[in-house]
């Protein structure tokens, strides 16, 4: 309705413009003479002796005219061009014109500068015309020539032609405004304002008249009660009061497209042309910059903002067509199919008392929904409890009883189609959803029960518990977020971290190793499969996760975001340890088996990545077929929001997963429930072959990748043992007192500050740095804080360092 207002708002608007018949009938009228008047002259002046000789015998038939508009034509030449004005008389006809549109409110000229220049010529050019052709032809008139010889007899032809030039002299500088200083300037807006002026006479294409445009605004309107008419008949009565409603092709929105569209047509730009004789510029106050931020502009200036995407500049994003097509997925509507379920259902809820006030149906791909206005007074726990009879009675696995629905004063209950419709991954990629989308990092689920593209950011998510058993489609769902993530980030934006305990899942990705794979650096495979190299892995993740931590807070950024854009805005110098930073997604397929191999050791980790990890661009997927409370520990719950449950086999993994029922209820293949904190939604998940992902896999991994996969930091379980204890000079590192120098004079006792000025890798410095502590430089660990460095000057620690070596 409120577009609608609109309409009707820009309509009124519209009115004022709207044309009176007396007007629509003079501004003709002054059109067509000044057409008549224009071929008139020109015939004239074409053939103007014999048309002269004519001009007085308008009624003698016998005498036949030369000129276009015949005796009329004749007469009008004669009396403007001859007797009066010569070659001006053109501009009385172009008058006709601009009085005509101006009539019309066509405001392409101003009236009072166009009268005024044009009485100036009408006076000016006649005269210009006699001195030039000493009054011989017509091209001066009459008039003309008399004022001519008038001033000829009074000043001379010098006076006369001095009166002549000085005063177009005169004219030029009054209208243009021109001076010395000026004099450029002005001469090249002479050129746009005559370039300006004779596109302004020019009718734009996308002006219509005004009569047309009321034709249009009628149409719209038409539109709009045709539109609101139809879209109350999307949802048709049946004797039960049955409305079913189905989005089958929810991207297309012609509707809201025409909507939106239709207020566009009204909006003019206002003000194009130049008719004021002053500058005016605009000018952004520069920002006070201080010495780092003007130094990053410099060099933005100089090389241009940094471009991660530079080593793979040619590496080409996935195509649509590496996926299966599997045609055209409409939801076909089976009216029986509808009406028997209604009918059952509205059955059951009788014979247990619950009336019905009203019943609509939403077809989606797998389900159907069913939403029941109950009947007042009815309570919800009472439709609520009959689950397990409607279930019975409707004879269907996946019924599913939501009461109410959130947000909407209604009963839902889901009933599976009989006859699903598969969501291919393509249509969903495809999707103008998924590819306009600006999310940081895209996951394409599936189809909602509406038969919408559900999409969710997984940075925003920051990281995701799915389960399901075994066959119900949760590898085909890690496959679903693997293929859209591909399908969006270059390999400089994201890296995966895979763990594939049942070594088949995700084997596939190998081929991506150098693109998208992260590993160790003493790591064979990328793709991990032995559960006790895992926890290595995920130690090492923890260590990069600190780092960045370190970089962010180096940086005073709060999150990867804005580290990476005041990167890529050189703000931040390579030499000091920044670089850009990837996302990097963790995925575990099979979680359980973890946990039963390698326990404890596992789940700190996961749950210290998953509690901090998100800030720095860590995210974590983690599967696994038995959602039970020892393998999904309160822990790893409390730092998981978003979840997804394909089907569980029983009501209790449901729980332990969503921590509600439902999931038990779930057809399977891809019928799946996500949670996102909030509320649980009901999705049919995409399908994505494993023929898909070969394509897929094959068609990034024969493109040029980096040297290797992306390194993480070096991490080994024997080098966490502290060292922290009794001084030994003898094992000292030979950096320690390069080392024990930079602490000192930075005063700062930080291990990351170390790596980046002697360019070590986290566990040496840490190695470093516990030295440091052993023998007093500096203070002990102070969690998130500095060391305190107890030398304060080099002089003192040069005393020390000779101290430490007798
Ligand atoms: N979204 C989907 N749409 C249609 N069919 C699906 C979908 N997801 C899964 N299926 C069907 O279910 C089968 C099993 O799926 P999938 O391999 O993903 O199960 P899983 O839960 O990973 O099982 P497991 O844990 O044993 O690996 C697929 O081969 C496919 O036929």
């Amino acid at each position: 309705m409120e577009k609608k207002t609109k309409i009707t708002g820009q309509t009124n608007s519209q009115s004022s413009k709207i044309l009176s018949k007396p007007r629509i009938f003079f501004g003709v009228l002054f059109s067509v003479i000044s057409i008549v008047l224009t071929f008139s002259f020109i015939s004239y002046l074409m053939k103007w002796k014999s048309d002269q000789s004519q001009a007085g015998t308008l009624l003698d038939k016998t005498i036949k005219s030369t000129n276009v508009f015949g005796k009329i034509g004749d007469w009008l030449g004669n009396f403007f061009i001859f007797e009066s004005l010569g070659i001006a008389a053109f501009i009385v006809a172009f008058l006709c014109l601009v009085t005509g549109l101006l009539i019309m409110k066509k405001n392409y000229f101003k009236p009072w500068k166009t009268f005024g220049h044009s009485l100036f010529f009408i006076c000016w050019i006649p005269v210009f015309m006699g001195a030039v052709t000493g009054g011989s032809g017509v091209l001066s008139g009459v008039y003309g020539f008399q004022i001519m010889d008038f001033l000829n007899s009074i000043i001379g032809t010098f006076g006369l032609w001095m009166v002549l030039l000085v005063s177009i002299g005169l004219y030029f500088v009054l209208e243009f405004n021109l001076n010395p200083t000026n004099v450029k300037s002005k001469l090249n807006d002479l050129n746009d304002n005559t370039l300006g002026r004779v596109k302004s006479m020019m009718p734009k294409s996308s002006e219509k008249f005004e009569a047309d445009e009321e034709l249009e605004i009628e149409n719209e309107e038409e539109k709009l009660v045709e539109k609101e008419f139809a879209v109350q008949n999307t949802s048709f009565q049946t004797p039960l009061n049955l409305n079913v409603t189905s989005d089958i092709e929810p991207i297309q929105t012609p509707n809201q497209t025409s909507f939106t569209s239709a207020p566009v047509t009204f909006e003019k730009p206002q003000i194009t042309e130049k008719e004021d004789n002053f500058k005016f510029e605009v000018e952004i106050p520069k920002e006070d910059l201080n010495e780092y931020d003007r130094k990053a502009q410099d060099l933005v200036q100089k090389h241009g903002e940094y471009d991660h995407r530079l080593e793979l500049a040619k590496f080409q994003m996935p195509t649509i067509d590496l996926l299966k097509d599997y045609g055209p997925e409409e939801i076909h509507v089976n009216q029986e199919e509808l009406e028997e379920n209604k009918n059952k259902i509205v059955g059951l809820l009788k014979t247990f008392n619950v009336g019905i006030a009203e019943i609509k149906a939403t077809i989606g791909p797998t389900v159907t929904l069913y939403e029941i206005v109950p009947e007042a007074g009815i309570r919800v726990s009472a439709v609520k409890k009959l689950q397990d009879d409607i279930a019975l009675n409707l004879s269907a696995l996946g019924i599913r009883i939501i009461a109410p629905m959130p947000g909407k004063g209604t009963i839902g209950i889901e009933v599976p189609r009989k006859n699903p419709t598969m969501v291919s991954i393509r249509s969903v990629i495809a999707s103008a959803k998924f590819q306009n989308t600006d999310m940081d990092l895209p996951v394409v689920f599936g189809k909602t029960i509406s038969n919408e593209v559900f999409m969710a950011d997984l940075s925003k998510m920051p990281h995701l518990l799915m389960a399901g058993a075994t066959g119900q489609g949760k590898s085909v769902g890690i496959n679903a977020i693997l293929t859209s993530l591909l399908f969006k980030k270059h390999p400089s934006e994201l890296k995966f971290v895979m763990v594939d305990p049942k070594k088949v899942e995700l084997s596939l990705y190998s081929k991506i190793e150098r693109h998208y794979l992260a590993k160790l650096p003493d790591g064979e495979d990328a793709i991990i499969t032995d559960t006790h190299k895992v926890i290595n892995t995920l130690n090492s993740l923890c260590v990069e996760m600190d780092q960045r931590y370190d970089l962010l807070k180096n940086a005073f950024c709060k999150n990867i975001k804005e580290y990476n854009s005041k990167f890529s805005q050189r703000k931040l110098n390579p030499e000091n340890g920044h670089r850009y930073l990837p996302y990097i997604v963790l995925v575990v397929d099979e979680f359980a088996d973890l946990i039963m191999t390698a326990g404890k050791e596992v789940e700190q980790p996961i749950a210290r990545l998953a509690q901090l990890a998100r800030a720095v661009g860590i995210h974590l997927i983690v599967a696994t077929q038995r959602p039970s409370v020892n393998v999904i520990t309160g822990m790893i719950k409390a730092n998981f929001p978003a979840r997804a449950a394909f089907r569980v086999i029983s009501s209790v993994d449901s729980r332990t997963i969503l921590d509600s029922p439902g999931a038990d209820q779930l057809i399977g293949k891809g019928d799946m429930l996500y949670f996102n904190g909030n509320e649980i939604l009901r999705l049919q998940c995409a399908f994505v072959d494993t023929p898909e992902v070969e394509r897929l896999a094959d068609f990034i991994g024969e493109q040029k990748g980096y040297a290797s996969a992306f390194m993480l930091p070096e991490y080994s379980a024997d080098e966490t043992i502290s060292t922290v204890g009794a001084f030994d000079p003898n094992e000292k590192d030979v950096l320690f007192e390069d080392a024990a120098r930079i602490v000192v004079s930075t005063q700062q006792g930080s291990t990351s500050m170390l790596q980046r000025q002697l360019k070590l890798g986290y566990n040496r410095a840490g190695r470093i740095m516990d030295q440091l502590e052993a023998c007093g430089i500096v203070g002990g660990f102070n969690g998130a804080k500095a060391r305190e460095v107890q030398i304060s000057d080099l002089h003192s620690l040069d005393n020390f360092l000779e101290e430490l070596r007798k």
